[in-house]
């Protein structure tokens, strides 16, 4: 059966830690296995860090910069190289790819995540192996995903992808740091992603010296995947024949197990592609009238609101612990519902000094959490 396969490669994987100089042989293979897999009828999208990497080495700069201009300004040398070789690569097995660099913003506003679905789905129709990476030189804070671990679980999850791969410089999962706990317990499967907690696995909050996140976005990552019915997998990135072979069945690396996921592709939207600006906590009136029997969310069933959002903005609807029951997007500002938080809908007009909407998050926007 042919799938749609997403795989994020680290600059950890990408490059030779000590000289920070591309790893030729490892992109190679990458490289070799993708054009593989796509010959074999599969839909195939590589998403690849490297840019801030690859653009320091060309420089000779000896660590990450920190000032932002001058990130963005070597990213914009990083990525051009990168795009270089893997269009060398890729064309000695006439393979075609394009390079598509996206912020967050793209996969936020509902009509550029349609725009955003279209291209790619004409890129695959193509037979193209499109090459994503977070559009590092124009990206503003605000507005960024910040590692790539996160955007290629936006990208699983736009394109309804079967399998989410991310390659990096650890064979898998541990119950820690593997570097700093050399008895850390390997993990291979995760039927939940909650199941970590349980496990008090250990993800510390940094990576290696060239990596963003480490494996706390990978987490975050599989967790935003999983939820959208993406099945991910940690493994190694010096070594891409493995995902062959994981396609083919075989236990490498930490499996994650898909969830359920809506059916309806904007509601599919609401619980994937939005990135929640704020949460707003519910007494369990609420939290019952919402999970059991399916009704919009009203100012009544509100205890507190978090964060800065405006109207139509995404929200996460929380119980009184904090855990998420549902994502939607909300009719209020976080400025208005502070004001009606606990108070009966036919008060607001008086509070507000004007005629609001009934409901807080209508239920057609509303979609719960896994
Ligand atoms: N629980 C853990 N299991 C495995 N690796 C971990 C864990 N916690 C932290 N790490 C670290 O995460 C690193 C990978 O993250 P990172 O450097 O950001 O990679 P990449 O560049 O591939 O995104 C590993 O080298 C490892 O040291
Ligand atoms: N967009 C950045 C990558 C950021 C990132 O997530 O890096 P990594 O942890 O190596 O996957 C770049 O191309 O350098």
């Amino acid at each position: 059966m042919n799938q749609t396969i997403v795989v994020k490669i680290g600059t950890s994987s990408l490059t030779n830690p000590s000289t920070g100089n591309l790893a030729l042989s490892t992109i190679a293979a990458l490289v070799e296995v993708l054009s593989r897999l796509r010959a074999a009828g599969n839909n195939v999208v590589l998403v690849s860090s490297g840019a801030v990497g690859v653009g320091c080495a060309r420089l000779g700069l000896q660590e990450r910069p920190r000032n932002i201009a001058v990130k963005q300004a070597v990213a914009a040398v990083g990525q051009g190289r990168l795009m270089r070789v893997y269009d060398d690569f890729f064309t000695s097995l006439q393979q075609p790819i394009a390079q598509v660099l996206l912020t967050r913003i793209d996969l936020v506003q509902r009509s550029r995540y349609i725009n955003a679905h279209n291209t790619f789905a004409a890129l695959l129709k193509l037979g193209v192996i499109p090459i994503v990476n977070e559009n590092d030189t124009v990206a503003i804070e605000e507005l960024k995903f910040g590692d790539n671990d996160t955007l290629s679980a936006r990208v699983a999850s736009l394109l309804e992808a079967d399998w989410l791969f991310l390659l990096t410089d650890v064979d898998r999962l541990y119950s820690a740091d593997p570097r700093s706990h050399p008895d850390a317990q390997p993990i291979t499967l995760v039927t939940h992603i909650d199941q970590l907690a349980e496990l008090e696995v250990q993800t510390g909050d940094r990576g290696s010296q060239w990596g963003t996140g480490g494996m706390t976005t990978k987490i975050a990552a599989a967790r935003i995947a999983t939820a959208a019915g993406v099945r991910t997998v940690i493994t190694e990135g010096k070594n891409p024949g493995n995902i062959e072979k994981i396609l083919a069945g075989e236990p490498i690396g930490t499996h994650f197990e898909p969830q359920s996921q809506p059916s309806n592709a904007r509601k599919r939207w609401i619980a994937h592609g939005l990135v929640p600006c704020g949460k707003i906590y519910l007494d369990q009136g609420a939290v019952s009238a919402i999970a059991k029997a399916g009704k919009s969310l009203l100012a009544a069933g509100i205890t507190q609101v978090e964060g800065d959002f405006r109207t139509c903005d995404a929200v996460q609807l929380c119980d009184l612990g904090g855990r998420e029951i549902a994502r939607g997007i909300v009719n209020y500002s976080s400025g208005e519902l502070k004001k009606i938080q606990g108070r009966q809908s036919a008060e607001i007009t008086a509070i507000l000094g004007y005629p609001g909407a009934e409901t807080v998050v209508h239920r057609d926007n509303l979609v719960l959490s896994n």
